[in-house]
């Protein structure tokens, strides 16, 4: 009797995994230390873990295949061997090494000016001589790129310490990249969960930030899967929640601030803006409407002990600005600037409060620690 590896291998394609049906031939089960020496035959069979069920039963398959399929005469009695794969440890890495502080833009309800209140924001802190990057992760309504006047933007790849990364798009002194730019606007929601989140993820890890001093997130509204990956993707300095004055959004607003600051995931609230907070037509900049009502975001922030950032009214040139591609804060860039316009002012105080708060958040509590997935 003439023995061969290819002899051993082709019997092994008759044992079957039970935990998945394959041959562990398919599986690559079998490790490449196949002994022959005369009749008698070594070699090892690797299992993921030791708890693995089937460790026996494989055993004793394999010593009856070979057996079966070669001669009675093979000497394989407990000569196979039993490996295990060695377990994977990740180890925790920071994706944005050179990243100082990471803030969520978030919101209870949709449609409360959630990106319109990132957008700006990120903007205010760039002319304000910052360093800025901004993440669009809505996938419910990805609109940043519209706000930004890159909507369609062609993405383009850079290569640094040796490797492609994605390059942000840079326009207003902020770089930005949008989920809107990698999944079509209307499908995007239509994803499955997985798809979504990985593709965040890539925006995150695989995209050359470089070093920012605030790395804005717009969020999906409520509270969701893609929450849930980017708090356990980045360790989030802290969170912003826009809310509207209306009972229903202040409502949400409490709902998404209790997942926060909930035991697993466990972020600061840098604290609340109230947007569309009153209306003020533009030929009467001292007149205040409050179609929404008035007092609620002020009181839900006392009532939760967290700051109220800023109170940002509604004015028509905030919507006409983020539709044009040039949001409101652009102006506190350019010459046209005018310290009296109130919602430029809105925003700007809104950016202070918001470097402020930080500045507290990283003075009185400990570095944010990613949530880990078990
Ligand atoms: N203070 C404001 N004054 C006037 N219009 C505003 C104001 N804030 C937001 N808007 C307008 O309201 C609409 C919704 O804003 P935005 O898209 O920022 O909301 P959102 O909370 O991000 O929504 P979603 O969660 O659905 O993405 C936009 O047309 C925006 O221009």
């Amino acid at each position: 009797m003439t023995l061969y590896p290819n002899l051993i291998i082709d019997a092994l394609r008759n044992v079957k995994y039970p935990g998945n049906g394959k041959s562990l031939v398919d599986n690559e089960m079998i490790e490449d230390d196949i002994r022959i020496d005369g009749n008698k035959v070594s070699f090892s069979i690797i299992f993921d873990k030791p708890t693995d069920p089937f460790v026996k039963s494989v055993v004793r398959s394999a010593e009856a295949a070979i057996k079966a399929y070669i001669s009675p005469d093979v000497d394989i009695k407990d000569n196979i061997a039993v490996k295990f794969r060695r377990p994977v440890v990740e180890k925790p890495v920071n994706p944005l090494p050179g990243v100082k502080n990471i803030i969520g833009i978030s919101s209870g309800k949709g449609g409360v000016g959630k990106s319109t209140v990132a957008a700006n924001v990120a903007i205010a802190l760039a002319a304000k001589g910052y360093k800025v990057g901004l993440l669009d992760a809505d996938i419910f309504g990805p609109s940043v790129p519209k706000m930004f006047g890159v909507e369609g933007e062609q993405l383009y790849m850079v290569n640094k310490e040796g490797r492609d990364w994605i390059e942000p798009v840079e326009k207003y002194g902020v770089k930005m990249l949008s989920i809107g730019f990698v999944v079509d606007k209307d499908s995007a929601v239509l994803w499955r969960g997985g798809m979504a989140s990985n593709a965040l993820k890539q925006l995150i890890t695989d995209a050359w930030w470089g070093d920012l001093d605030y790395f804005l997130i717009d969020m999906p509204p409520g509270t969701s899967d893609i929450h849930l990956t980017l708090v356990q993707t980045l360790p989030i300095t802290g969170v912003v929640v826009v809310s509207t004055p209306q009972q229903v959004a202040l409502a949400d607003a409490r709902k998404g601030i209790a997942m926060f600051r909930g035991d697993k995931v466990n972020v600061p609230i840098l604290g609340i803006v109230e947007n569309m907070a009153w209306f003020t037509p533009a030929p009467h900049p001292e007149e205040r409407y409050y179609i929404f009502g008035n007092g609620g975001a002020v009181k839900l922030a006392e009532e939760l002990g967290v700051n109220l950032l800023a109170q940002i009214p509604l004015v028509a040139d905030i919507c006409n600005d983020a539709d044009c591609g040039a949001p409101t804060s652009t102006l506190l860039a350019t010459s046209e600037a005018d310290s009296t316009n109130p919602e430029v002012k809105a925003f700007s105080g809104l950016a202070d409060a918001i470097v402020e708060a930080i500045e507290v958040r990283n003075i009185t509590l400990p570095p944010t620690h990613k949530v880990e997935t078990h």
